[in-house]
């Protein structure tokens, strides 16, 4: 088992993370809680839900089960899920346990950040792409206005990262969760990115085995980066590369239709063309698109969308600074900072970007 602390200057708190450990449930809860309550979804809850009330055995244990979607990231599924927290009576020395991927992650997050104003929670992803989400603090929902424009810092007390429950994911989602794996590599170093692409070339060799060492690898990135800066008001953005056009597409196609990591994919080869515009530089773009391609994953903004769309959407992102689009930006490997731009450049690379042929 690999472990990790998550330090910031409000908490601290271990990333468990092995296969099989959710049977080790009692024993890495950093607490005896009154009551348990396990949110997870329609896909995660029959999987491996049983697996942890019989681990809590003994205990007051309630079961919430959401929509196996983006969509479960509403105020209408955040309201339902309030409501069933206070017809079960939890109170302060309850805990919640976010048993899924991100969607449950961020919802069951932001719902006990709220609850009676913040009551414990352990997060225990079941997706490659919530080797991110569940850790670093940022929980929340979407809004018709964008997504994640509602939401709150509030960390678990505990990751409790089963890998074994990889292995019934399916393939889309390996792809989706392995752009935020490229996402840590890009912005932390060249010998992350390249060991990343020499280990993981294709689609046929995205497994659960081969992923698995950069679990904690992308997991320790983003530790150095939220310890230093834990709410965003510097250089935590880094860990939002290719977010801005990533999170615009999301909303502009409708939540779920396209994933998160697909769009995300996306934006980080905006960005990227930005960059080199921006900084009057070259970036391997067209190596970076060749991977994305050979894992299966889309590198062009789907030709539905119109870039007034997208462009009125990123207007919403909530890095933009008095109304101005802030990007992060790459100058090479490893190295990334944001910047205000020009509209007119975001537009134009935009026009540009989607009119390739
Ligand atoms: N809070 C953060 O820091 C952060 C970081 C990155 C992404 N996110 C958010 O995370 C969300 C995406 O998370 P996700 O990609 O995990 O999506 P998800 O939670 O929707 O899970 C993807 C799909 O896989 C299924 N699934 C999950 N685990 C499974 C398993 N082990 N076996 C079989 N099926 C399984 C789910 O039911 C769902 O259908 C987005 O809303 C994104 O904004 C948050
Ligand atoms: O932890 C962070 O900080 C991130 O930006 C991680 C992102 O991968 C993640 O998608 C996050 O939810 C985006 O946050 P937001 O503040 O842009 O909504
Ligand atoms: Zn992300």
């Amino acid at each position: 088992m690999d472990d990790i602390i998550i330090r910031t200057k409000t908490a601290a708190y271990p990333v468990y993370i092995g296969p099989n450990i959710r049977f080790d449930l009692t024993k890495l809860l950093p607490n005896n809680y009154k009551s348990y309550y396990i949110i997870t979804d329609k896909h995660v809850g029959p999987l491996y839900a049983q697996d942890l009330t019989a681990a809590l055995s003994g205990k007051e244990v309630y079961h919430y089960t959401i929509p196996a979607s983006e969509s479960a990231k509403s105020m209408t599924c955040y309201q339902a899920v309030l409501d069933d927290m206070l017809e079960s009576h939890l109170d302060r020395g309850s805990c919640v346990i976010a048993l899924g991927g991100g969607v449950v992650g961020d919802l069951a997050g932001f719902a006990a950040a709220t609850y009676m104003r913040g009551i414990a929670f352990i997060q225990m992803p079941t997706t490659l792409l919530a080797h991110d989400s569940s850790v670093g603090g940022k929980v929340g929902i979407n809004s018709a206005h964008g997504k994640n424009l509602i939401g709150a810092f509030y960390h678990p007390e505990a990751v409790i990262y089963d890998t074994s429950t990889l292995d019934s994911l399916p393939m889309r989602e390996m792809q989706s969760g392995f752009v935020e794996v490229l996402k840590h590599s890009l912005i932390d170093s060249e010998s992350f990115y390249l060991s990343l692409m020499e280990e993981i070339p294709d689609a046929a060799s995205l497994t659960p085995k081969k992923v698995e060492p950069f679990i904690a690898k992308g997991i320790k990135v983003k530790a150095g980066i939220v310890r230093e800066d834990e709410q965003e008001k510097g250089i935590r953005a880094h860990l939002n590369f290719g977010h801005t056009l990533g999170h615009a597409i999301e909303k502009e196609l409708g939540f779920g239709q396209m994933t998160h990591g697909e769009a995300v994919g996306i934006g980080i080869v905006f960005a990227m063309m930005l960059s080199e515009r921006h900084y009057h530089l070259s970036l391997p773009i067209k190596a970076f698109r060749k991977w994305l391609k050979a894992l299966g994953l889309p590198d062009r903004v789907p030709s539905m969308l119109t870039s007034e769309a997208l462009l009125g959407r990123m207007m919403y992102d909530k890095k933009n600074k008095d109304g101005r689009l802030r990007f992060v930006l790459m100058e090479k490997i490893g190295i990334v900072q944001t910047d205000i731009l020009p509209k007119s450049l975001v537009e134009e690379t935009l026009q540009d970007f989607m009119n390739e042929t």
